[in-house]
């Protein structure tokens, strides 16, 4: 694999943002057919190589070859020869699927007509398994994930030589990721296509990848054979040390006392129906299944999202179901959405404000914000979520995705709330920060008595940061179970198969 020539050879790349510098003069090669995996922490410069090399982002120096011909830098590549699927999805969603697909290639002229296109198109989405998605839909009515599989059929539709994805998986569920792997191997092995793959979860990049490449503030650390490399260290490479991780969460649910939240007779009618659910403060709760299983719903729900919900919702003792965020909000419930960029933050605006957005009047006297409280208590939040309390004053799209993650908890947080809604918590943060959270979660849990429901499709997350873990299947639930009672593989069955009358 590396004696072969490369297809793409990139030598000296440098990016600074005012006195930021993402890369610091990075060179990689990439090899035609090869799956190559990039790793590193948050704010490592993973990103900003990726829009280098697709000519969106003007490095300061360096070079580019493909296939053999210099590239001008700064401009984006021929779509035929490379492209990307971004972290932040690009599609749009008040256009119809087809056209999401074609938006932007080469074939598509000043009159477009989609007729000479429907069968490419549709043969691309059957391969990233969107067989029961039409293509004239229009892209709002996807799911996330759904429009995950678009952006990466938009790639392939254009038949890419290279193609780099940005964390494609962070959003879709474990039968996704195994749909979408598959796609890309056939891709490697049929079409020779190399393949660029971001991820922070390290057991894709062991399952996926030929070959890996570690960035270290903006630096190359290592780059290797995958089979060469244990998990340790990949993991020291990225982070410079060793990470703790696995551990097993003691329970700290303050039992003898009124619950947190109980649920009564709660569903949304064809969707999902919930146990009488009674979960205690101190006690983190992770809901796990598929997209769609219900238990992604129920979250949602908690939170005033999924109108059409019947059931009471009480919180310590009193009736509060929320029919809206700002009810949820009233009640002291806070919730943080997997889609950061659309729901979590607010992109233009500066970090520190974002931090505190929700809670002015903390940060306010006689009805005038303080600039010395808003930072007093941003600083706070920003050194309690591993964010450099030095970039407060910049506004959040000026982040890593990672961080801008961590802006989006640390705002739900700063609410003090007695119930605390997580969807995705950790989605593209990386292994030594993500440490940092669960720990720091577990302190609000512990020392606040916080109760903390979270959906993940990440079964190392829900193993190493819940207290009880409860499973759902085709919209009930399957088992409802002390951490410590339950695995990987039992978790995977629930959800995958349902309770054993089921499957039978
Ligand atoms: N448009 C921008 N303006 C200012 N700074 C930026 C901009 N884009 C990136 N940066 C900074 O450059 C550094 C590298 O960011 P990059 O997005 O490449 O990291 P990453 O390795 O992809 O992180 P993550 O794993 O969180 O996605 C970070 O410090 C980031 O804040």
């Amino acid at each position: 694999m590396t004696t072969r020539a490369p297809l793409l050879s990139a030598r000296g790349l440098k990016k600074s943002y005012g006195g930021v510098q993402a890369l610091r003069g990075m060179d990689i090669d990439l090899a035609e057919g090869e799956i190559h995996g990039l790793c590193g922490e948050n704010g490592a410069g993973k990103s900003t190589l990726v829009k280098i090399l697709g000519g969106f982002v003007t490095p300061d120096d360096g070079e580019l070859g493909i296939a053999g011909q210099i590239v001008p830098l700064g401009r984006p590549v021929d779509p035929a020869l490379l492209s990307i699927v971004h972290q932040e999805l690009s599609i749009i969603p008040h256009l119809s699927v087809i056209d999401n697909v074609m938006m932007g290639a080469r074939d598509v002229r000043a009159l477009y007509r989609r007729g000479p296109f429907r069968a490419h198109v549709r043969q691309t989405l059957d391969a990233v398994g969107l067989q029961h998605v039409p293509l004239d839909l229009l892209a709002e009515k996807l799911t996330l994930a759904e429009r995950q599989l678009v952006e990466i059929a938009r790639g392939i539709a254009r038949g890419a030589r290279v193609l780099l994805l940005d964390e494609p998986t962070a959003t879709l569920s474990d039968g996704e990721i195994e749909k979408v792997f598959a796609v890309l191997r056939r891709l490697k092995s049929e079409n020779a296509t190399t393949i660029v793959i971001i991820s922070h979860r390290l057991n894709e990049i062991f399952a996926l990848t030929d070959r890996v490449t570690v960035l270290r503030s903006g630096r190359h650390i290592l780059t290797a054979d995958t089979a060469d490399l244990t998990s340790d260290a990949l993991v020291r490479a990225m982070i410079g040390h060793e990470v703790k991780t696995g551990e097993i969460a003691p329970s700290h649910a303050r039992v003898g006392v009124a619950p947190r939240l109980a649920l009564k007779d709660w569903s949304l009618p064809g969707r999902f129906a919930a146990p009488d659910l009674s979960v205690q403060p101190g006690e983190i709760v992770a809901l796990v299944g598929q997209l769609g299983s219900g238990a992604d719903m129920l979250l949602e729900s908690l939170a005033g999202l999924k109108p059409g919900t019947r059931g009471t919702l009480s919180l310590d003792g009193t009736e509060a179901t929320p029919r809206s965020i700002p009810e949820a909000y009233a009640a002291g419930i806070a919730y943080v959405s997997e889609d950061r960029a659309a729901r979590g933050v607010f992109l233009d605006a500066p970090i520190g404000t974002n931090l505190v957005s929700q809670v002015l009047g903390r940060v306010s006297r006689a009805g005038r914000v303080l600039p010395s409280a808003v930072t007093a208590l941003a600083t706070e939040l920003a050194q309690s979520f591993a964010i450099d309390p030095a970039r407060l004053p910049h506004e959040v799209s000026t982040l890593s995705g990672g961080n801008q993650q961590k802006v989006s908890l640390g705002k739900a947080v700063a609410l003090g709330p007695r119930l605390l809604l997580l969807n995705e918590p950790t989605r593209g943060v990386d292994i030594g920060a993500r440490s940092e959270i669960y720990a720091r979660l577990r302190a609000l849990a512990e020392r606040d008595a916080m109760t903390l429901l979270f959906y993940s499709t990440d079964l190392e997350e829900v193993l190493e940061a819940s207290d009880r873990v409860i499973t759902f299947y085709r919209g009930a639930m399957v088992r409802d179970a002390a951490r410590a009672e339950v695995d990987a593989d039992s978790i995977l069955h629930d959800i995958l198969h349902g309770p054993d009358e089921v499957a039978a």
